[in-house]
């Protein structure tokens, strides 16, 4: 299974913001797309989704075309999304969040809690009572359960602690080698390196450049040039 997302214009009213993007994901490899606030990384995840309707392009997983499709149906297709700030309910606990998202499939309540132990200790408490790192988990464990072959993730480590923010990225890259596509958005590329088996850079509205996260490992030079476009371009 490879997402396909080829010539996808996406935006807001009569604005464009991406004018074209084209990328790929193989399933069992991670892209994370870098770029700079506003670039459209948001943007692109949402018009994966089928939360924003695309202007023009295609999304494709295999033969199968998204585009245009509302976003439950995206989701059926095998799309799941963690969304930008968790988007946990405040009011209700682990465990009713975990059977809200359930469809029937490989991944089971059990099997998420065993790749999160964490949540499984904190089943009985509410969203309003997890740490950033348990809501990001939540979050992932969510959109496990919606038997996804392709998994979004909006920056996934936004504002959790160096170590939580690591464990994510293990838990990310662990999905990736068990055979889903992951396509997550990153702010810092070091992070993106720590999981992603390629990277792409969004700049004016498109996939400007794609490396392999081997490439940049190997060439401190070419990582500074990707450094400076991501952040400042
Ligand atoms: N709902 C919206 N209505 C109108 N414009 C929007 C909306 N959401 C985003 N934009 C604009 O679209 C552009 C791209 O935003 P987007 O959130 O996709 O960028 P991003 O790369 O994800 O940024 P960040 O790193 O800050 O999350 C920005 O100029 C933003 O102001």
């Amino acid at each position: 299974m490879t997402l396909t997302v080829a010539g996808l214009q996406a935006g807001y009213g009569g604005g464009t913001v991406l004018h074209g993007a084209d990328l790929t994901v193989p399933q069992g490899t991670a892209l994370a797309v870098l770029g700079r606030n506003g670039a459209g990384k948001t943007t692109l995840v949402h018009a994966i989704a089928g939360l924003l309707r695309p202007k023009a392009g295609s999304v494709r997983l295999d033969d199968v075309e998204l585009a245009g499709r509302p976003a439950h149906r995206v989701a059926r297709a095998g799309v799941g999304l963690v969304p930008q700030g968790r988007r946990v309910f405040a009011s209700l606990t682990v465990a009713e969040h975990l059977d809200l998202s359930r469809r029937p499939g490989e991944w089971t309540v059990p099997r998420v809690l065993e790749l999160l132990p964490r949540l499984g200790e904190r089943r009985r408490h509410k969203g309003n009572q997890l740490s950033g790192g348990e809501a990001q988990m939540l979050a992932i464990a969510r959109a496990l359960l919606t038997q996804p072959r392709l998994l979004l993730l909006d920056e996934p480590c936004e504002g959790l602690a160096v170590d939580l923010a690591a464990r994510v990225r293990s838990v990310v890259a662990e999905l990736a080698r068990g055979g889903l596509a992951v396509l997550l958005v990153e702010q810092q590329p070091e992070h993106a390196l720590a999981v992603a088996d390629h990277v792409a850079l969004l700049g004016d509205g498109v996939v400007v450049a794609t490396h392999t996260a081997d490439e940049l490992r190997a060439s401190p030079h070419l990582a500074d040039r990707v450094l400076s476009v991501a952040t400042h371009a």
